[in-house]
């Protein structure tokens, strides 16, 4: 479904991401895992075309991301609060994003349902805009509109931080639920490596932009991580 060749991305001349081959196939769920600054949120907006690549091209079914609009029909993601619109309220903005794929307002309040322990009952019917949101709940709703549409593809940057640790459990949760149920694919960045291993069976590290392991998740992939890890 997606495949990353000889991707490359600098800055003032520092190479921060550099990928000669990626492939992750329909409905694999893949953890991306490495240090601060490894590239994680570099070559997830390349994925999605936010940031052009220095050299090289991501393709998703086969198209290059950045020539086309065709992916961005079953593509889901939240990387950042930038992606929501926070003037709207949280009911307003599934609303937009539900007619953006002609889901109907009942569609909508059927496909938020898994969500409402994820939520906690501080989303909905709270009468305030999602500025005024905590960073935690900011990430429930953007979480929650990028996997409203049911995309194929599901890409989520650190989608476990600012979140309380009952929360935490819950979208692990969650996001095994949707991956089964709807045969999604997966990206997800992670600085926690438990979840991370839970969620995903594929797991690959990322360090300085390159990927210098890549294994799918076994009962020794928490050990084999922390080893990586421990400096
Ligand atoms: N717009 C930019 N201009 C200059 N350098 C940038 C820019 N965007 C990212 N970088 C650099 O690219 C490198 C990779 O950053 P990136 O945010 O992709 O890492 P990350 O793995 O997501 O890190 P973290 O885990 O800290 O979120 C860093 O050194 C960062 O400073």
């Amino acid at each position: 479904m997606i495949e990353v060749k000889n991707l490359e991305k600098s800055y003032s001349g520092t190479t921060v991401v550099k990928i000669n081959a990626l492939q992750v196939t329909s409905g694999e769920s893949v953890g991306l895992v490495g240090n601060n600054g490894a590239g994680k949120t570099t070559l997830f907006r390349m994925m999605l075309d936010l940031v052009r690549p220095t050299g090289g091209e991501v393709f998703s079914k086969g198209i290059a991301v950045a020539e086309t609009d065709a992916w961005k029909y079953y593509t889901g993601s939240h990387l950042d609060e930038g992606f929501l619109i926070d003037y709207l309220t949280p009911e307003e903005y599934f609303k937009f994003i539900g007619e953006l794929h002609g889901l109907s307002q009942g569609d909508v309040q059927e496909r938020l349902l898994p969500f409402m322990d994820f939520f906690n009952g501080e989303v909905l019917q709270q009468r305030k805009y999602i500025r005024d949101f905590s960073k935690g709940n900011q990430k429930k709703i953007g979480i929650a509109a990028a996997a409203l549409s049911h995309p194929e593809l599901l890409v989520l940057d650190e989608p476990f931080a600012n979140l309380d640790p009952t929360s935490q459990i819950r979208l692990k949760n969650l996001l095994k639920y949707l991956h089964a149920q709807h045969n999604m694919t997966m990206l997800i960045s992670s600085h926690d490596l438990n979840h991370v291993i839970e969620v995903c069976e594929r797991i690959v590290i990322l360090e300085k932009g390159q990927i210098v392991q890549d294994m799918q998740t076994t009962e020794n992939t928490l050990q084999a991580l922390e080893a990586y890890f421990t400096v």
